[in-house]
């Protein structure tokens, strides 16, 4: 993923046009497009060939399973056309290895989940993410999903990896974090939905995110 404005948009709608319109009106201020279970089990796995026309993809369907099953979850996602895929790491090692695994066949990339950006993410995930941001190291995973809505956190887990991973962070807007603050903590990109997505004009919305991302948090 090419690195120009920083922002990943999470394009959580359920309608095929709609998601097809916003994706090109912003595709010039987003560095991929994040697509998930809304909008993957509203109108099937090929959105993500139509999407990938305008940007990379990300798959998010938080793979956590047993390593067979999330072998078999992570083929057909990149036989979908998907650039790279969304995990969980609570799942252990075994679990993680059997989605790099098959990643690397396709020379595609597996993001981990180290914490989560809701409240309910300090309840169970946050206590382990630190050794989950270790594991996913370890085992050669391209990246990390830390919160935007707790920018410590994404600094405490950066310090934990240094630059051998790279960090997308969910949270901004509708959620609270703010993209300048959680970039300056050391995420590398953030990820947006709603505050683009549920926008009168889309691509208004992410041009000014992405402005603000360039001016950085003093900005
Ligand atoms: O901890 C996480 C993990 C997960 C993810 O990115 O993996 N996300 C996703 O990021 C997007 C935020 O959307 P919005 O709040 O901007 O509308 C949604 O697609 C969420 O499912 C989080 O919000 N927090």
């Amino acid at each position: 993923m090419e690195k120009k404005s920083c922002m990943i948009l999470a394009l959580d709608v359920s309608d095929r046009e709609e998601a097809l319109k916003i994706a090109e009106d912003v595709s010039e201020f987003v560095d991929a497009v994040k697509v998930g279970y809304p909008l993957v089990l509203a109108t099937g796995l090929g959105i993500i060939r139509e999407l990938s026309e305008f940007a990379p993809i990300i798959a998010d369907f938080k793979v956590a399973d047993i390593p067979n099953t999330n072998h078999l979850i992570c083929e057909q996602v990149f036989e979908a056309g998907a650039d790279a895929v969304i995990v969980q790491g609570f799942t252990g090692r075994d679990s993680l290895d059997a989605c790099i695994e098959v990643a690397s066949e396709y020379g595609k990339d597996v993001f981990v989940v180290s914490e989560m950006s809701h409240p309910g993410g300090a309840e169970f995930l946050q206590p382990v993410g630190e050794a989950i941001a270790r594991m996913a190291a370890q085992a050669g995973a391209f990246g990390l999903v830390a919160p935007a809505t707790r920018p410590e956190r994404v600094k405490a887990i950066r310090k934990i990896i240094g630059d051998k991973l790279t960090i997308i962070s969910p949270g901004v807007g509708a959620q609270g974090g703010k993209a300048s603050d959680v970039i300056a903590a050391g995420a590398d990109w953030v990820i947006v939905g709603r505050s683009i997505y549920r926008a009168d004009s889309p691509r208004k919305a992410a041009r000014e995110i992405a402005a603000e991302i360039e001016a950085g948090p003093n900005g």
